[in-house]
């Protein structure tokens, strides 16, 4: 695999439930990820678009196909495998998922320490700047019970890039916010990838992303039906 190649998935099936009622949730997916891009995944309601998503993000076994992540195949590997592989990715969903007993600050240091042994001084060093970063300098000691909507997944979009993972998956992080907030969290997503080159696939019916993106991909019945590259 290409050194810039950073996810890789072939020939990829998904079933849920056993025997009689088992069920087809992805049909033969292939799919490439370059380190820097930004893709977006689109499809109605129950075409497989989070079932995709944690696959590749290691929170589901592979059952059938071959999905490699930063070089590793993941069909086949073991929990302690697959955990190790989590660590390095960035993840953002809908709900913002914060502690609501720490602060932004706290918040923002576990996107750090769960990246192995971190001192203190230096993950609260790394957690303030990237608040920075996403315009929060001023809120880095608030609650979220003190945060808006917008500020919360704003946290939440810092505390999954603080890291600096390899790749962001992100199951429609704008959905929750109104427009403004929404607004300004594509605006993040967009600036930080770019500075960093974060590979991100992203889940989302936000037309904001949608023009932010590199190629757009969408999926019916477990199927990819259209790939939509997007001249830059
Ligand atoms: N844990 C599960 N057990 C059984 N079936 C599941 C499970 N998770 C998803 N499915 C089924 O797999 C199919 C794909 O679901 P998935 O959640 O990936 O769709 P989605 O495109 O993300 O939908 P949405 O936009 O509503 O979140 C659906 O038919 C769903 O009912």
């Amino acid at each position: 695999m290409e050194h810039d190649t950073i996810v890789e998935i072939h020939s990829l099936n998904h079933w849920f439930g056993k025997g009689e009622a088992s069920r087809q949730a992805l049909f033969d997916v292939n799919l490439t990820l370059k380190r820097g891009s930004l893709t977006v995944l689109m499809g109605p309601s129950g075409s497989g678009k989070t079932t995709l998503l944690t696959l590749i993000g290691c929170l589901r076994s592979v059952q059938d196909g071959s999905v490699r992540l930063l070089g590793q195949e993941l069909n086949g590997a073991t929990d302690a495998h697959l955990t190790a592989l989590r660590r390095r990715l960035g993840f953002i969903f809908q709900a913002h998922n914060l502690h609501e007993s720490l602060t932004a600050a706290q918040n923002v240091m576990m996107g750090v320490q769960v990246q192995g042994k971190v001192a203190n001084r230096l993950a609260n060093q790394a957690a303030t700047h990237v608040l920075g970063l996403v315009g929060l300098s001023d809120r880095v000691n608030y609650l979220p019970a003190n945060l808006s909507g917008g500020q919360k997944q704003r946290v939440a979009v810092a505390r999954a890039l603080v890291a600096n993972p390899a790749l962001v998956l992100a199951d429609e992080p704008t959905a929750a916010l109104d427009k403004d907030s929404a607004a300004d969290v594509v605006e993040l997503l967009k600036r930080m990838g770019k500075a960093r080159a974060t590979t991100t696939l992203l889940v989302t019916h936000d037309n904001r992303i949608l023009d932010a993106a590199d190629r757009i991909l969408t999926l019916e019945d477990g199927r990819i039906i259209r790939v939509e590259e997007r001249a830059k």
